[in-house]
């Protein structure tokens, strides 16, 4: 073979993989039926806390059927002050109709009942218990998909709880096969292996693995800073010499090749025999083009070079949650403690450019459209033909109206808005120019801390806003969007508007739909992670209860809860406190 040449991944190829997991479950199984444990592993039983996982009951299927992404059946009826919950056994959502008088119009469509019958794919990971009453009942999510906890396996603990790693080994089983094809059943099996390596590794281990993690870190930021990802050539089985790579990036040959080892050796870079390096396809995603890049910016600023200040950021402010706007770790971090997160990203063009082509990655994980049900909004749409339906808070260049109206192609752009700073507006103006697909769509430059200039549209959504905040900011941002829900819309205000439609129909509630990640408490490792970023910028990811508290404070409630099966991400609508 070429010296010069190599596959990119070649050692571990899904049918590598799949094998060796299959030797991982049949090793563990042979172990975990011994009858006695080595005398040494034996260590007093600690206090277990449990966090459920979802995993037992997948564990019964062993070949789940795919979950499609889009459309979601929906719901509910809605009694006083009752909640009711149902799945979505189809479509993977879960749906929580909470806490209303007034019963939701698409509660009565027949189409809309769930259909439990229809489930073939068995009992759901994340079966939802019934509810007792409107403040206590919140679902467990699936938290297969949200990193591990190992005091369920108690390895963290320096005990085993054996029943749990045999539980996690026939996970890892049941989803083998399904891998290659199914992305739930990928995660699953990701989430349930990372979980078992944590919970045999003893505690000395972990700590030490911290380390080779922060270093592989730190090695990627230096990289990327030498553009040492882009001078790798991208091609399939192509590779460089050190020296060559070195003269290219302009840095000295040993000093690259000790970074160079740090990432070989943490499965980032390929080294190849005898002196050459490649990518994998993970350091293909840290290359300057790709939005995985930019997001690794981002969070490296955000988590690792805001630690470094989060003590005195701490000392100076107090030791509370930030309250923001302004005064945020990331702004002391930068030495401009006055500005708020996006005024910080605005000053600088790369930046904030870098951060929008960051957030184009959030997509794949986090799901956009197929939780919300949206056919009751088309046809109310198509009844108030001047109405402004989808007003999108801090939406961007556009890009989730986007992903909506190709989801939903009846969604008309005319009555779609996308509200964001000025200087955003007038960039994303530009772009859309170019674009079909925004066609028609209405820029409107705000400031939500100030206000909410469209008036009575049908739907307020905020992808990804609230969690920026701290709970005093988001109720103010709340609180101007209910003043404009309680406005009429502008063709009930509009004398001799054209629309015939509208005179046959009374107009519906404006709602808020906040689409983020809903927490538990606590929260599984992916989700605590995220919230942890969000401190950074002076945000917090909220729990349902934390949801209903800032939406009462700015006169609104929680009606219903739309909640995705696969990943903590959830839509939370909100109306008008009628009560
Ligand atoms: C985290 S991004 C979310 C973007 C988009 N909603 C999404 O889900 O991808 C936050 C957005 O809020 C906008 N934004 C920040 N502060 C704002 C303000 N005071 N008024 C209006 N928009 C603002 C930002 O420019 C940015 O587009």
């Amino acid at each position: 073979m070429d010296p010069h040449t190599h596959t990119i991944g070649e050692s571990s190829s899904p049918t590598d993989a799949v094998k060796a997991l299959k030797a991982v479950h049949d090793l563990l199984n042979r172990y975990f039926t011994k009858s006695t444990l080595p005398e040494e592993s034996k260590t007093p039983e600690l206090t277990i806390i449990p966090v459920a996982s979802g995993l037992e009951e997948t564990c019964s299927h062993p070949n789940p059927s795919p979950i499609p992404t889009e459309t979601r059946s929906t719901i509910l009826s809605t009694d006083d002050k009752q909640e009711s919950t149902a799945t979505d056994a189809t479509n993977g959502v879960i749906v929580e109709s909470v806490n209303r008088k007034t019963p939701n119009p698409e509660a009565a469509a027949p189409e809309a009942k769930l259909d439990c019958a229809a489930n073939t794919n068995g009992p759901l990971p994340n079966t939802v218990k019934q509810p007792t009453n409107g403040a206590e009942r919140v679902p467990e999510p699936d938290q297969t998909t949200n990193g591990s906890a190992t005091n369920k396996t108690g390895g963290a603990t320096g005990s085993f709880n054996h029943e749990r790693l045999r539980v996690l080994a026939d996970e890892i089983s049941c989803n083998v096969d399904a891998m290659s094809t199914e992305e739930a059943a990928r995660l699953k099996l990701v989430t349930a292996a990372l979980e078992l390596a944590g919970a045999v590794r003893p505690p000395q281990d972990a700590i030490m693995n911290w380390f080779t993690q922060m270093s592989v870190v730190s090695a990627v930021r230096v990289f990327q800073h030498w553009r040492v990802f882009d001078a790798i050539p991208a091609e399939p089985r192509q590779s460089i010499s050190y020296s060559e790579l070195a003269t290219k990036v302009g840095v000295e040959e040993s000093l690259l090749l000790r970074m160079s080892w740090m990432l070989t050796s943490g499965a980032v870079l390929q080294h190849v025999v005898p002196d050459r390096l490649a990518h994998t396809p993970t350091s293909l995603l840290l290359r300057e083009a790709h939005p995985m890049g930019s997001m690794f910016k981002v969070m490296y600023t955000n988590i690792v070079e805001t630690s470094t200040i989060l003590p005195s950021y701490f000392d100076t402010y107090g030791k509370r949650e930030p309250e923001g706007p302004s005064h945020i770790p990331t702004s002391f971090l930068a030495g401009k403690p006055h500005l708020e997160y996006f005024e910080l990203l605005n000053e600088d063009p790369d930046r904030i450019k870098m951060f929008m082509q960051a957030m184009s990655v959030t997509h794949r994980r986090v799901p956009t459209t197929g939780m919300y049900d949206m056919s009751w909004l088309l046809q109310q749409a198509a009844e108030e033909p001047d109405r402004p339906v989808w007003v999108d808070v801090g939406g961007g260049n556009g890009h989730t109206i986007k992903v909506f109206r190709e989801a939903h192609p009846k969604l008309r752009t005319e009555q779609c808005v996308v509200q964001d700073l000025p200087e955003v507006i007038e960039t994303a103006k530009e772009v859309a120019r170019k674009d079909e697909k925004l066609k028609g769509v209405q820029w409107v430059p705000m400031n939500f801390h100030k206000e909410a200039p469209v008036k009575g549209a049908l739907i307020y959504y905020l992808r990804h806003i609230i969690r920026d905040y701290s709970d005093p900011v988001a109720i103010k941002i709340l609180s101007n969007i209910r003043q404009s829900m309680i406005s009429p819309p502008p063709a009930a205000s509009q004398p001799g508007s054209t629309s015939t439609a509208c005179a046959q129909s009374s107009p519906a509630a404006s709602r808020i739909l906040i689409s983020e990640q809903l927490n538990t408490s606590p929260p599984p490792l992916y989700s605590a992670f995220k919230d942890y970023t969000m401190l950074a910028i002076g945000g917090k990811e909220r729990t349902l209860e934390q949801f209903r508290y800032v939406a009462d404070a700015a006169g609104l409630e929680v009606t219903t809860v739309y909640r995705d099966r696969g990943t903590p991400h959830a839509v939370i609508e909100m109306q008008v406190k009628v009560h």
